[in-house]
């Protein structure tokens, strides 16, 4: 198996069961709660882990009871926590999570401890022997921890070590004018089809199709669409691959663009094809929907290879 760096935010999320979102200004009524380990890098980082890579998670939490947690969870999924700084002023990032009964949600973050990661933290050797470097979107959102997203990916460029990216659903209006300057760098963009438009600065009524020609003309070399319901796609420069959502019953959404990064994450560095890559997502996705909460959600591989074989 490989070694995988990633780099993101490392939270706390207070996942809250709501029977509907009740829109801005009305009042719910929680039916449950899970307090747990989540962050998009780092459930991006446990699932890999639980597929058996080496993932060495880059970032911060506060010197804090959320924190020592987070670092405890992550040591029993296996991910590696030497480069994971605990910040003195700073909390761990905590994320308000509210879930519907349809299983979509509404998040609320304080960021905290994650947006003091800066360039000069970054350790070169956590990419010694990297496969690839994996990022989340969430970690251009505050300048400092862009900056260090930003140092990661010189240390990469220079290394010859692909980069892959995650663009969070929700966020693409903040994150469009960081992540522009550094798409001719990446591997791989994984992101949803509803999110092209914004990220390019197009119009809405483009096609997928022109849209995601655009980001393999701006040097992207693999362009990953998420799917949720539909079929997932891999585009690349003379080839195009497609796989269809596994019909499952879904709990909870949170993590489940996360889950969906590692199964292509794992099916790139195990040198699947395309087709298998899209498979892979899909199921490790479609496994992680159907349990409460992110980072505790994540597949194992034998969960995702059951799911896609059939077997009970
Ligand atoms: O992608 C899901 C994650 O995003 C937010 O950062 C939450 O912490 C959650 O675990």
């Amino acid at each position: 198996m490989a070694v995988v760096a990633l780099l993101g935010d490392i939270n706390i999320d207070l996942v809250l069961d709501i029977p509907a979102y009740p829109g801005e200004g009305g009042e719910a009524i929680a039916t449950g709660q899970t307090v747990a380990i989540g962050g998009s890098a780092t459930n991006t980082a446990i699932a890999l882990a639980r597929a058996g890579h080496e993932c060495r998670l880059i970032g911060r939490v506060g010197q804090d009871a959320w924190g020592r947690q987070a670092l405890s969870e992550l040591q029993k999924a296996g991910v590696s926590t030497r480069w994971i700084g605990q910040d003195p002023a700073e909390p761990t990032q905590l994320n308000m999570v509210a879930v519907s009964a349809t299983g979509e949600r509404t998040m609320f973050a304080y960021r905290g401890a994650n947006a003091q990661l800066s360039a000069d933290m970054i350790d070169e050797a956590a990419l010694t022997g990297a496969a690839l470097l994996h990022l989340s979107g969430y970690a251009f959102l505050q300048p400092r921890q862009a900056g260090a997203a930003l140092r990661a990916i010189d240390i990469a460029e220079q290394r010859g070590i692909p980069i892959t990216l995650d663009v969070p659903g929700g966020v693409v209006a903040a994150l469009a004018e960081a992540l522009r300057p550094l798409l001719s760098k990446l591997d791989t963009i994984l992101l949803a089809d509803g999110d092209l438009p914004q990220l390019l600065g197009r119009p809405r009524d483009e096609t997928l199709e022109s849209l995601v020609a655009d980001l393999l003309e701006q040097g992207v070399k693999r362009v990953a669409i998420k799917g949720h319901g539909t079929d997932s796609l891999l585009r690349q420069a003379n080839t195009g691959d497609s796989a269809p959502w596994f019909p499952v019953e879904v709990v909870d959404t949170v993590g489940a663009g996360d889950a969906f990064a590692a199964g292509h994450i794992h099916g790139r560095i195990t040198g699947l094809r395309g087709v298998y890559c899209c498979r892979l997502a899909n199921a490790f996705g479609a496994v992680a929907v159907t349990r409460k909460g992110a980072g505790q959600a994540m597949p194992s591989l034998d969960e995702v290879l059951n799911l896609m074989t059939g077997a009970r």
